[in-house]
């Protein structure tokens, strides 16, 4: 069967009989050019098919399928990869992981979806490792575990596919997870071929990378001056910063003309924020880089060049990981073309950022700012009033959970929102050319959070915070907005009773697509949020959309299967969900054919 190439991958935004890329395209946009279904047509439109992933464990499907030739290729939990035929709804072929028991994933057994190029399909796995499968018949290729998964390393994440504009090299990038367990999140470039590494980025500032099999550059300062010394510490810095998080977890996108993968950092670890603080100091003077932010890796080496941070020394698990999407617009001031990066944060605020001045060096640690706007996409933000648009700093509100008094075990609880689960999480958000907004999945709640002791045990969750997710309003938690990147005004907004954990895709026919908890699929109009269509599936969805056409028919396809971090860590909102009911199948939808003709 054809061969998939860089081109392909690269025209993937335009082309609508494939989808290539975690995304729709390099700069992960999630749109798509098709309108036979559209404003007009979509209350027609109607099962065509729905596949069972089986097993007798369901849990979490959280991953958005690729189609190439008239095959779905999309993974599930338990690092399960299927091949279905796209026309037929049947199997082709299963690829199922075999996972040892102690592996520790902190938020369920999720995947988020493969990469595609030449003959073979990539995914991430539990046990920290990355495996590559002959697209055409699910025969592994080769494996490569990239970290111990008994200390903690993982993957969730989809890998993405990317080409070095200098070397010419095609290569495939992935992250790993890990943070709750105190691991250096690192970021990898292989050889798609042989998986053999070009290069490996960590995160943590003063950490060693690697290009070609040798030492390469420390992130950053060397001497890691955001995070404290230790005289009494073998590393000479605190014991944090040994195991200081900032795992890339998700998946990048790529600036094609700066040759930079931009991809979301995660959380610092412990999530305490007095171990990453100099005794008696204020945590605002010690940023714990280069975590929960946005980072520019330049694609030939590996090199991380530019990062604007979202919550400099995060105390909330706020994690900057979820999709950093590329586009342009026109300055309303100056006329002039920004070509910038938008980003929702689990901070509660949505930042646009010049990219071409993160490619060049910007933002260490944010001298000069990258930073154009950051406004709030949810209500009722605790921890910041806002951003201070010269410094590129957040201004906090005194929102910081204290220390544990003399004798104590626990600090006093303050109340925090968003919570650790965010303003938004994982679920990637679209972005429509057409109507040039932004259309988050966001959620409004809140949190008791209080500080606790802890010392590092390798395999132990790593975190020295307690805490209690419950709800801020009556009536719901999940809130769909439709945000101007211009402005940071909210267009339109639809609210959902239970927590939105599903990403958004927009299309030419004047679309949103998503799901719901209590599983739904919907449909709604991407100019003024009206519903116009939806459909259950019988478990709750928390997955991300696509479509694509073949013969002339326009179809989208989604998984359905609950599960994710809200059952396990939810509070208040994990009792809430306990009602929805596991699954895991992936549901294609189609117009009746008459209406399809027109
Ligand atoms: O820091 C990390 O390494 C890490 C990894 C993951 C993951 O891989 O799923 C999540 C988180 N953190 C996290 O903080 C979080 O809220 C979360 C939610 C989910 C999910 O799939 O629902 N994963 C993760
Ligand atoms: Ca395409
Ligand atoms: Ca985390």
């Amino acid at each position: 069967a054809k061969l998939v190439s860089w081109e392909d991958i690269q025209n993937d935004h335009q082309t609508t009989t494939d989808v290539l890329s975690y995304g729709l395209g390099l700069k992960a946009q999630r749109h798509s050019p098709l309108k036979q279904i559209n404003t007009k047509t979509v209350a027609a439109l109607a099962p065509a098919w729905s596949f069972s992933f089986g097993g007798e464990k369901q849990r979490g499907q959280e991953a958005q399928a690729l189609v190439h030739e008239g095959v779905i290729y999309v993974t599930a939990s338990y690092s399960r990869f299927f091949a279905i035929d796209a026309k037929s709804g049947k199997r082709l072929w299963e690829y199922e992981h075999r996972l040892p028991d102690d592996i520790r994933p902190c938020c369920d057994v999720v995947n988020r979806g493969p990469a595609i190029y030449g003959d073979k399909v990539f995914f991430g796995t539990l046990d920290a490792a990355m495996v590559a499968l002959n697209k055409d018949t699910g025969k592994v290729v080769w494996k490569k575990k990239f970290a111990d998964h008994k200390v903690g390393y993982t993957m969730t994440g989809a890998p993405f596919v990317v080409k070095d504009q200098k070397s010419g090299k095609v290569l495939l990038v992935h992250g790993s997870s890990g943070d709750e367990f105190g691991v250096v999140g690192w970021l990898f470039a292989r050889d798609p071929d042989t998986g053999e590494e070009v290069w490996a980025r960590p995160m943590v500032e003063g950490h060693m990378g690697r290009l070609n099999g040798k030492d390469s550059t420390p992130t950053g300062d060397a001497k890691a001056p955001s995070w404290p010394n230790d005289p009494k510490s073998p590393t000479g810095k605190v014991e944090a910063w040994s195991h200081g998080g900032g795992a890339p977890w998700q998946t990048a996108s790529f600036d094609i003309e700066n040759n930079m993968v931009v991809i979301g950092a995660g959380n610092p670890a412990p999530w305490n924020t007095w171990k990453r603080t100099a005794p008696g100091d204020d945590p605002r003077n010690w940023d714990s880089l280069f975590t929960s932010g946005q980072a520019y890796v330049d694609a030939s080496t590996g090199e991380l060049k530019g990062f604007y941070q979202h919550t400099p020394n995060d105390a909330w698990d706020f994690s900057g990981n979820n999709s950093v999407v590329l586009f342009e617009y026109k300055d309303p001031k100056t006329g002039n073309q920004v070509k910038a990066s938008a980003h929702a944060d689990r901070n509660g605020f949505f930042f646009v950022t010049d990219r071409e001045k993160l490619a060049k060096g910007a933002g260490y640690p944010n001298r000069p700012t990258s930073l154009i706007g950051a406004w709030p996409f949810v209500d009722g933000i605790t921890w910041a009033t806002g951003f201070d648009l010269k410094t590129g700093k957040p201004i906090e509100n005194n929102n910081r959970p204290p220390q544990p008094k003399e004798g104590a075990d626990k600090g006093d609880s303050v109340f925090v929102s968003p919570p650790f689960l965010g303003g938004t999480n994982w679920m990637p958000m679209s972005y429509s050319p057409d109507t040039g907004l932004f259309y988050i999945p966001a959620n409004e709640w809140a949190m008791d959070y209080w500080t606790e002791h802890l010392t590092y045990k390798a395999g132990s969750a790593y975190l020295g915070q307690g805490f209690r997710i419950k709800k801020l309003h009556d009536e719901h938690v999940g809130v769909f907005r439709a945000i101007d990147p211009k402005t940071g005004k909210i267009v339109w907004e639809h609210k959902e009773a239970f927590p939105l954990w599903a990403g958004t895709l927009t299309t030419a026919g004047g679309l949103m697509f998503s799901g719901t908890s209590d599983g739904y699929v919907k449909a709604f109009d991407a100019k003024t949020g009206d519903e116009l269509w939806k459909f259950q599936t019988g478990s709750g969805v928390v997955s991300v959309p696509i479509t694509w056409e073949m013969d002339g028919e326009q179809y989208v396809g989604i998984q359905s299967g609950y599960g994710g971090a809200v059952p396990l860590w939810g509070g208040d909102l994990a009792e809430l969900t306990r009602q929805v009911t596991q699954g895991g199948s992936f549901w294609v939808f189609k117009l009746p054919k008459q209406l399809a003709a027109n």
